[in-house]
């Protein structure tokens, strides 16, 4: 599903409204229809409660004109209040005209707000895409008003003051919504850990906007759903062997942290892996032969960290770094490993907060690459940090662009970036993952994927993404958010696989 700026989303109203032959009224009241349903099947408000619509200038004070119309023709009480300033839109002044007059309608007066109670519901119809600059004077004295009055805040297709695509100043006003109702697609704004607090929880309404014109615009961002990556993780075949789904090298473990070597292991034989092969320090060998039987073990000489690389001839693809450590000689081998490769690296953890160490073994990555660091990784590993969540996309962009090597930004949405621009936002998973280990459990499931030769890396990494998010989905009704543990998305991830086989 792709991610539009303001403009194209704009082009795609215009577009809509030329190829359908429809009146930009005719779509305006689809998308009130739409929030209205919305209100009405979902939110359920009970009959007699106060809704409050405050509607701005533009056509998302239009929108809200023509809720306040429909919820009033469903038998709610209803009131109207409108920002003083502004010029009216042309679809704002239609809905204007067509409120029944027994529906309060007044002007805002900043020095004599409503009283909204905190059983309300606040329709926030202010401001949409078309925001051009953080709000002030009334329209931020009336946001800061209704953030306060602890009512039930429902904003129209964005919070008003939040650009969709673009950053503001920390302290400009911008509407806290408990629940955000986007037109057709999301905004890349949702998926930003800084604006957590003004989106809510957000819905995508389908308004029937043009196809053909959403499937030819080239967008710089993507939210990957289940709907688009079902069927793309290829049958295994009747007669394939182990043979056919790849030998994988895993480089992980030190003293006290075998446990991510175990985790990322067992992932990958879950993932699919025909052979493993996991290379620990020699205190790990018992370990990883008693809980990960399947998979095969390389004992390090030393006791307690890597210090020497395997012959790696025999591996289809190599993953490194979970609880490696970063002693000098572990340093050496990824150095080694870099330098003689010629097979897809995933590379995590302590390796990638070695390449943030040492840019001389940065600059030794093969292209290709697949990185998962988290945001505090990923800060070591480009020596710079982020002024906020857009920067961070920017420098994550930029590094993939310059390393041409897919890098994953984990968290909630994790973002993938690729060699060739476009970012990648992933749909699924939940806050019970943020828990020690489930990253070496990503980890694993990644190397199993780039182990495949029939996937490509893109394929590879979205796949492992979803598939990752899903299992720790599909753990939920067993374990609760908090008793989450790694081990129980690993428990997961065939069933979360096998949802997208072709
Ligand atoms: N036909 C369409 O184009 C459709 C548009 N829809 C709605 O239209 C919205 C976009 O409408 P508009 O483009 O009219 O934009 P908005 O209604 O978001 O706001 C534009 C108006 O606000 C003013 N403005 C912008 N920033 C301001 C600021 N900081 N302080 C004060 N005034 C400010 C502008 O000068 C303009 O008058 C969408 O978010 C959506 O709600 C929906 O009805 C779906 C169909
Ligand atoms: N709030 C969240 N929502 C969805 N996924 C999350 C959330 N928090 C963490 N995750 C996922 O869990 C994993 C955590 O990885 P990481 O931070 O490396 O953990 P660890 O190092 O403990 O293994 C990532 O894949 C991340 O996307
Ligand atoms: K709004």
């Amino acid at each position: 599903m792709k991610l539009l700026s303001a403009a194209q989303t704009r082009a795609l109203d215009q577009a809509t409204i030329q190829n359908q032959q429809i009146s930009s009224a005719d779509l305006m009241e689809r998308a009130a229809t739409a929030v209205t349903n919305w209100l009405l099947d979902e939110l359920q408000p009970a009959y007699g409660i106060a809704i409050y619509v405050f509607c701005g200038p533009g056509n998302n004070g239009g929108d809200g004109l023509a809720v306040a119309r429909q919820l009033y023709r469903a038998g709610y009480a209803v009131q109207v209040w409108l920002l003083k300033t502004g010029k009216h839109s042309a679809d704002f002044t239609h809905n204007r005209q067509q409120l029944p007059a027994e529906i309060p309608c007044q002007e805002l007066d900043p020095d004599k707000l409503p009283a909204v109670t905190a059983d309300a519901v606040v329709v926030d119809a202010l401001f949409g895409t078309g925001l051009s600059r953080p709000l002030e004077g009334e329209a931020a004295v009336v946001v800061k008003y209704l953030n306060e009055s602890g009512a039930t805040v429902v904003a129209v297709d964005l919070p008003s003051g939040l650009f969709a695509d673009a950053p503001q100043p920390a302290d400009s006003a911008v509407i806290n919504a408990h629940y955000t109702l986007s037109f057709e697609l999301p905004k890349l704004a949702f998926l930003l850990p800084q604006n957590a607090k003004f989106v809510g929880d957000w819905r995508r309404l389908p308004i029937e906007l043009d196809q053909e014109v959403m499937h030819n615009v080239a967008v710089d961002n993507h939210f990957v759903t289940a709907d688009e990556l079902r069927g793309c993780l290829p049958k295994r075949p009747k007669f394939g062997h182990k043979g056919t789904f790849g030998h994988a090298l895993l480089l992980a473990g030190s003293r006290g942290k075998i446990g991510a070597a175990v985790l990322a292991s067992r992932a990958c034989l879950r993932g699919g892996v025909g052979l493993l092969t996991t290379r620990v320090p020699a205190v790990g060998y018992n370990i990883i032969q008693i809980s990960d039987p399947e998979a095969m073990c390389l004992a390090d000489p030393n006791p307690d960290f890597l210090t020497e690389l395997p012959d790696l001839q025999p591996y289809d693809a190599i993953g490194i770094g979970p609880g490696l450590g970063q002693h000098d000689s572990s340093r050496e081998v990824l150095r080694q490993l870099l330098e003689t490769t010629r097979v897809p690296l995933v590379i995590d953890a302590d390796a990638l907060n070695l390449l943030g160490a040492n840019p001389d073994l940065l600059a030794l990555l093969p292209p290709g690459s697949l990185l998962t660091p988290h945001p505090k990784e990923f800060e070591r590993l480009v020596g710079e940090p982020a002024r906020d969540d857009y920067h961070r996309l920017d420098q994550l962009r930029r590094f993939a662009a310059r390393t041409r090597c897919y890098c994953v930004l984990k968290g909630a949405y994790t973002a993938l970036a690729t060699p060739d621009g476009p970012l990648y936002f992933n749909s699924t998973g939940n806050p019970g993952m943020a828990t020690g280990g489930s990253g070496d459990v990503l980890t694993g499931l990644l190397l199993a994927l780039r182990a495949d030769k029939r996937l490509s890396p893109l394929d590879a990494a979205l796949l492992g993404l979803h598939a990752h998010g899903r299992a720790g989905d599909l753990t939920l009704p067993h374990t609760g958010h908090a008793g989450l543990l790694a081990s129980d998305i690993i428990r997961f991830i065939g069933p979360a696989l096998e949802e997208l086989v072709g």
